[in-house]
């Protein structure tokens, strides 16, 4: 940049929030104004000077919803709105509270082959394939899992889903004939769709860990669980 460029004032951001439970997403009819009433939106809305994406997302849907919502991973990409504002979209799940709507007038929760039956606002409209997807990927009851080479990255993912109230349990991936323990693998395992969707935020974040489809592993720790590191270790976050 040479200094005749003229510096440009960044976009406010509008931050959407794709609240996920149980394969489906919750959306929010718009009521102003006239031009957007009747037009379907994620809850959410602009943030402020000094605040963060997460901390508006979660003001906002506390403002419009009266719950409150855990606020995770950002969704690709983002849209320019009129105004010099751009919106961006975070997935969330309530974690209290159930969603009553302030401002709108009709909550819906829609399934990943719903999403096309309500008029959305053109700019959220590029989110939902990217939406569609993790509902897909989620929405099963079927146990999804976490595979992790090291067992101290996989207890550290345990204690903050435990920490956000999330039924989760950690046990070690077990090989035919195998006795070497060091060569196994540890594997968190979740039952519940919403702890699917935050399990799948914190493996990103750690470098030797991926989502597995759930084997045929026992559902239940070993009886006598093996010995765990016991040193914390951050996970890596942006
Ligand atoms: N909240 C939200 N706004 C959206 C979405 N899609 C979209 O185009 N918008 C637009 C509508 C508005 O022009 C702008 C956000 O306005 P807002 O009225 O929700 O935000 P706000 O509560 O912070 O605004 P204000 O009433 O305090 O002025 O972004 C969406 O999915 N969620």
């Amino acid at each position: 940049m040479t200094s005749e460029t003229p510096e440009r004032t960044p976009p406010r951001v509008v931050v959407g929030v794709a609240l996920v439970q149980d394969g489906r997403v919750l959306a929010a009819r718009r009521t102003r104004p006239a031009s957007a009433a009747g037009r379907w939106e994620l809850p959410g809305g602009k943030v402020e000077p000094g605040e963060s994406e997460i901390e508006a997302a979660r003001r906002e849907v506390a403002e419009e919803l009266g719950c409150d919502v855990a606020v995770g991973r950002r969704l690709a990409g983002e849209v320019e709105l009129a105004g010099g504002m751009v919106l961006r979209a975070h997935v969330g799940e309530v974690v209290s509270g159930v969603p009553e709507p302030t401002e709108h007038d009709l909550l819906r929760w829609l399934g990943a082959e719903e999403l096309d039956t309500v008029p959305w606002l053109d700019a959220d409209r590029p989110f939902l394939p990217e939406i569609a997807e993790l509902l897909r990927r989620t929405g099963s009851s079927v146990p999804v899992e976490a595979h992790f080479d090291e067992g101290e990255d996989a207890e550290e993912v345990l204690a903050a889903l435990h920490a956000e109230g999330y039924a989760a349990y950690l046990h070690r991936e077990g090989f035919a004939g195998e006795d070497d323990s060091e060569d196994r693998a540890w594997l968190v395992r979740v039952e519940d769709p919403a702890a699917a969707v935050r399990l799948d935020e914190l493996v990103g974040d750690v470098d030797l860990a991926w989502m597995v489809e759930a084997g045929t592993a026992p559902a239940a720790p070993p009886a006598t669980p093996p010995p765990l590191p016991s040193a914390p270790k951050r996970l890596k976050r942006d």
